[in-house]
């Protein structure tokens, strides 16, 4: 992707200052705070966001405005797009009409984003109430929810122990989540479980969840824009009270995507919460995308509570574990079609080649199913090679994590991670600093504002520097293109 940070990245600034100007800083903060420049290109802007909330928020109150001050800037631009860097999932495999298996789909329900730092009964709170109401779309009022807070985001009957594969990689979550779901001592409290899409987060939280409800205790299950959602609404509807002391009552408290818990007074009350329950020996489980010392939007003491149970990594399938997924899904399968039938060899050919997530391989299954039933043929390796063609094509390469990126330039170079996010400017960290930036700019779709947050808090302009220096320096000398190579070769194996 060629981008014209540089100037993007001052029109983008002058942008935003005019907006804060004309807004306000309480608005301003609100909805353009965490909104990022992706890319400026060909009369195009893309921004990113952190949720679909935000997107849509900012479409139907703020497009037309945006447009007016990029074209002051650059009156070439005649595009703004809108992405969810947050729903950053792979691409999902549009799901067969007849097959009957349920696409690949979250039971969560809408994003919810207002910010609330800062927040009290003031207009721009409110705002943020009406507005998570709205985006909530179900018809749901506040007072409604103030008094059903117990109600927590729906459960797929799905997703059981039963349903879960195990592997080595899910070994450890699977064995904490049968432990807390037992119901024994309270042993892992919180029980953090960590992982990038798709790897079975949700999947083992709604199952603990299902066992523990059915046990007759009492279960929520939400996602932490549900939590911010509900704690406005109660705020708004003067029930914080209730609110705070219903989820004290709380047998098991689940968060999930905990990464998009934001705000300062929600992330107290969270806290609070959080220390209440484990004090009172009740169950939480929190599970994000990244371990709880990459959560850098987190305020450090709810960092460190969350830390300080059991955290779990859920990594990435081997071919064993994908293999047995794709088996136990087509037996799911054939219970609605008991004439599906796919060979051993097109099942290998599948769990070798479609490895990124069990969201995947779900959606490769879906496929196979679709076109079994829907033209009759029977599945081979071709129809396989194929149908899913572009699912096999787009998983090749590897994804880069930034955390793999700091973990192997730091082994190379031999300084510490904490080395390269910190403030130190000797020469001997500073260069091994700038190679990792460059790395995460061009082995990620991370945004430069994003690779600024996960160094130390940095700024994108400081990111951009990093790059350019990296790029120029490595023009000149041909010894460090090479060591450049050999660093992506060893992040791609
Ligand atoms: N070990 C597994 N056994 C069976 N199914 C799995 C396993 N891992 C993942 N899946 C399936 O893959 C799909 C995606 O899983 P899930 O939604 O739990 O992922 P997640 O880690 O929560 O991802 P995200 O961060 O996108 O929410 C689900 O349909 C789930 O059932």
């Amino acid at each position: 992707m060629q981008v014209q940070e540089a100037s993007g990245s001052e029109h983008w600034n002058r942008v935003k200052k005019r907006l804060r100007a004309e807004l306000g800083d309480d608005v301003f903060s609100s909805w353009f705070a965490r909104v990022d420049l992706e890319e400026h290109a060909e009369g195009t802007v893309r921004l990113s966001v952190p949720t679909r909330f935000l997107k849509q928020w900012i479409q139907s109150h703020y497009n037309e405005r945006l447009m007016g001050l990029w074209k002051g800037e650059c009156d070439n631009v005649h595009k703004i797009e809108l992405t969810v860097r947050g729903a950053v999932r792979p691409r999902q495999v549009s799901a067969p009409v007849k097959a009957g298996i349920p696409a690949p789909q979250r039971p969560k329900i809408a994003s919810v984003e207002p910010r609330l730092d800062g927040f009290s009964d003031n207009s721009n709170s409110v705002a943020a109430a009406q507005a998570a109401t709205a985006a909530l779309g179900r018809g749901e009022s506040v007072s409604e929810v103030g008094r059903d807070i117990l109600q927590g985001a729906a459960l797929d009957p799905k997703y059981t122990f039963e349903t879960f594969v195990e592997g080595e990689s899910n070994g450890l979550a699977l064995a904490a989540a049968r432990q807390v779901a037992s119901g024994g001592a309270v042993t892992f409290n919180p029980l953090y479980l960590h992982a990038s899409v798709g790897l079975g987060k949700t999947h083992l939280m709604q199952a603990v969840a299902a066992k523990v409800r059915a046990s007759g205790r009492k279960v929520l299950y939400l996602t932490a824009e549900h939590f911010m959602y509900r704690f406005v609404s109660a705020l708004k509807a003067q029930s914080a009270l209730a609110f705070k002391e219903t989820l004290r009552t709380i047998d098991l408290l689940l968060i999930d995507d905990m990464q998009f818990l934001h705000g300062k007074q929600v992330q107290q009350e969270f806290c609070h919460t959080l220390n209440a329950l484990i004090d009172g020996a009740r169950q939480v489980i929190v599970a994000a995308d990244r371990a709880p010392s990459e959560l850098d939007t987190l305020d450090d003491r709810v960092r460190s509570r969350l830390s300080g149970g059991l955290v779990v990594g859920i990594h990435e399938p081997d071919f064993s574990l994908r293999r047995n997924i794709l088996s136990a899904r087509v037996g799911l399968a054939q219970r609605s079609y008991p004439n599906f039938e796919v060979p051993d060899s097109v099942l290998d050919f599948v769990a070798r080649h479609v490895v990124s997530s069990g969201r995947d391989l779900e959606g490769a299954l879906n496929r196979l199913v679709a076109h079994n039933q829907l033209t009759n043929q029977p599945i081979t390796q071709e129809m396989a090679e194929l149908t899913l063609r572009d699912l096999i094509r787009s998983s090749e390469p590897r994804r880069v994590k930034i955390e793999d990126i700091q973990r192997v330039v730091s082994k190379h170079y031999n300084v510490t991670k904490a080395d390269l996010l910190s403030a130190r400017r000797t020469r001997t960290i500073v260069r091994p600093r700038q190679i990792a930036m460059y790395l995460a700019k061009v082995m990620t779709p991370r945004s430069l504002p994003e690779i600024g947050r996960r160094f130390g808090n940095r700024d994108h302009t400081t990111v951009l520097h990093a790059v350019r220096k990296i790029e120029e320096m490595a023009r000149a000398d041909n010894a460090l293109a090479q060591e450049l190579e050999l660093l992506k070769r060893m992040l791609d194996a």
